[in-house]
C-alpha cells in the first residue's frame, strides 16, 4: 500500500530508511555505504547551495576545483593529522590489468591536495588572503553502520580553505563561516543548533581550535554535528611552508582555516521533522512548495477544474512559489494526497466542482493537517502567509522538542540518569581531557560511549565552587555531552 510499514517513534531507523525512499530522496546502490541522490534530494541540496555560495561569495571566497586523488607521500605529510583517519582512506592501486608504480588516494578531504599549491602561491602579503571553496565529493572508507545522509562512504559537500596574515582575521572568518552554518540550519531547515567549540579531544587533530553548530535527534537522544569550521592555526602552514613577506620584510607563516557543511544536512531534517506520513519539507527548501491536485466529481466540468488548476499553478509560479499540478488521470485524488504527503511537500490545494462554484480553493497543511478555504482572490497572499507560517511553526516544534531533552546536571549519578534518558546534556566539567576520556571509558556499551558535543559560546552562570560532575574538580565550563552519530 501507499502508507509507511514502520512508525517514527517505534522502529526509527527502519521508519528513516524507508522515507528516504519512498519520498524518493534515496535510491540504496549495490555498494553499501553509497546511496544515489535523486532529484528530490538534489534541488534541496542546490536550494543550500546557492544560499551559502551567494553568501562566501559576499566574502570574496572564490570557487576552484582540485584533483581527487592525492599521492601517498603527500598524503602521509602530517602523522598526527591523518594517524587517526588513514583506514578509511580509499586507495586507487590499479589501472585495466596493470599496478599502478605508486598507489594513489582518493580526496578524503584536501587539505594536503591543496596546501602545496598555497606554498607556490603564497609569496608576499600581497598575495594574502587567499580564500578558497570547492563543491565536490569526498570518499572515506567508514566501517561504522551506513546510513543514507548522515553516514555514507562518499558524500558531497562544500570544503572552504583559506590562509590569512594575521590571526585575528583568521578568528574573525572562523565564526562569519560558523554564523552561515546556523542559517543553514534555523532558518532552511528548521532545525535549531547549538553553537559551540569543540574540546581538544573532540576537534580536528590537525588544527588549532574546532567550532561547530550541534544538533539533536530527540528520537534516539543521539548529537549530531551539524557542521564544523576550524582554525588550523600556522600548523599546516609549518608543514607545507607556507609562508609569506610580510610588511616589515620579514618571513611569517600564515593563519588557515578549514570549514564545511555536506549533505548530511538533508539527513538532520528528515529525521527531525519526518512523520509516520512521510517526509515534511520546511518550506524553504522543499523542491515543490505547493502542490494542486483536481478533484473531479463525474463529469462535473472537469475541464473548467483542471484549467483552474493550470491557472492556479501559473499564479503561484509567477509569485514565485515551486508549484506543480498532479493533473495524472490514472490516480484518485487520495491516491495523490498521500503521495505527496509522503514527499513531504508543505502544501496542497484541492479544487473541486463546490471550490470552482464557490471561486474558492481548499488549502491542506502538511506540518499540521489544518484545513482552510481560500478565495480564489488572494490565494497568492494567503499562500505566502500560509508558508511563512509552516516555515516558522516546524522551527519551533522542533526547537520546543530539543529544549525539552536538555538536561542540565552536577552530579554524575544524574549525568548516567539523563543519558539512559537520551538527553543532551549540559554538565560545569573541569576541562581536563583525561576526565574526558574517562567519561567515555566509563559510559562504553552497546549504544556508544558518551562523548563532549561543544562548549556553547552562550555560557550560562557558573556559580563559585561549582564542581565537574565527572571529576569533582572546579569546574571552568558548561558543556554539552550525549551520545553521538
Ligand atoms: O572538517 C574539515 C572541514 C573541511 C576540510 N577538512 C577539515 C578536517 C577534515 C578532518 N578529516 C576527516 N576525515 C578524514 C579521513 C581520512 C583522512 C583525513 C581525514 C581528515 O583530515
Amino acid at each position: 500500500g501507499l502508507g509507511l510499514t514502520y512508525k517514527k517513534n517505534e522502529n526509527f531507523g527502519d521508519w528513516y530508511s524507508e522515507v528516504v525512499v519512498n519520498s524518493e530522496m534515496i535510491e540504496y546502490y549495490d555498494i553499501s555505504g553509497c546511496y544515489i541522490l535523486r532529484p528530490w534530494t538534489m534541488t534541496i541540496w542546490e536550494v543550500l547551495q546557492t544560499f551559502f555560495d551567494a553568501e562566501i561569495k559576499k566574502m570574496n571566497i572564490k570557487n576552484a576545483y582540485f584533483p581527487l586523488f592525492v599521492t601517498e607521500n603527500v598524503l602521509q605529510k602530517e602523522k598526527d593529522h591523518i594517524e587517526g583517519f588513514a583506514p578509511e582512506v580509499a586507495w586507487v592501486t590499479k589501472s585495466g590489468q596493470s599496478e599502478l608504480e605508486i598507489p594513489i588516494a582518493i580526496r578524503p578531504t584536501s587539505e594536503t591536495v591543496m596546501y602545496p599549491y598555497f606554498s607556490k602561491w603564497i609569496r608576499g602579503h600581497r598575495d594574502l588572503p587567499l580564500k578558497l571553496n570547492q563543491w565536490c565529493n569526498v570518499v572515506r572508507w567508514e566501517f561504522s553502520h551506513p546510513t543514507p545522509f548522515i553516514r555514507s562512504r562518499e558524500f558531497l559537500w562544500q570544503e572552504g580553505h583559506t590562509a590569512f596574515a594575521t590571526q585575528a582575521e583568521a578568528d574573525q572568518e572562523v565564526l562569519e563561516i560558523l554564523e552561515l552554518y546556523r542559517k543553514i540550519y534555523e532558518e532552511f531547515l528548521a532545525i535549531p543548533v547549538v553553537k559551540g567549540r569543540k574540546s581538544e579531544l573532540e576537534k580536528f587533530a590537525g588544527g588549532y581550535y574546532t567550532t561547530s553548530v550541534e544538533a539533536f535527534i530527540p528520537n534516539t537522544g543521539r548529537g549530531i554535528q551539524g557542521a564544523t569550521s576550524h582554525c588550523l592555526g600556522q600548523n599546516f602552514a609549518k608543514m607545507f611552508q607556507i609562508n609569506f613577506e610580510n610588511d616589515k620584510g620579514e618571513k611569517a607563516m600564515v593563519w588557515q582555516n578549514s570549514w564545511a557543511y555536506s549533505t548530511r544536512t538533508i539527513g538532520v531534517m528528515v529525521m527531525v521533522h519526518g512523520d509516520d506520513k512521510g517526509l515534511v519539507l520546511p518550506p524553504k527548501v522543499a523542491s515543490v512548495q505547493v502542490i494542486v491536485i483536481p478533484v473531479p466529481f463525474k463529469d462535473a466540468n472537469t475541464d473548467a477544474i483542471f484549467s483552474a488548476c493550470s491557472s492556479t499553478v501559473q499564479a503561484l509560479r509567477e509569485a514565485g512559489f515551486r508549484a506543480e499540478a498532479d493533473l495524472r488521470d490514472n490516480y484518485s485524488p487520495g491516491w495523490k494526497y498521500s503521495h505527496w504527503e509522503m514527499k513531504g511537500v508543505p502544501l496542497r490545494i484541492e479544487i473541486g466542482p463546490k471550490d470552482l462554484a464557490n471561486n474558492q480553493v481548499r488549502v491542506v497543511r502538511r506540518d499540521n493537517g489544518a484545513k482552510s478555504d481560500i478565495p480564489m482572490g488572494n490565494l497568492v497572499e494567503k499562500v505566502k502567509e500560509i508558508l511563512s507560517s509552516i516555515q516558522e511553526c516546524l522551527f519551533n516544534a522542533a526547537k520546543q522538542k530539543r529544549d525539552a531533552c536538555i538536561k542540565v546536571v552536577n552530579t554524575w549519578d544524574e549525568f548516567i540518569a539523563a543519558l539512559n534518558d537520551k538527553k543532551m546534556i549540559l554538565a560545569p566539567w573541569c576541562d581536563e581531557e583525561e576526565v574526558e576520556k574517562d567519561v567515555k571509558a566509563r559510559t562504553k556499551g552497546e549504544l556508544g560511549a558518551a562523548k563532549s558535543l561543544c562548549t556553547p559560546f552562550d555560557q550560562p552562570r557558573l556559580p563559585e565552587g561549582t564542581l565537574c560532575f565527572a571529576s569533582g574538580k572546579p569546574a571552568k565550563k558548561w558543556t554539552y555531552w550525549g551520545r553521538s552519530y
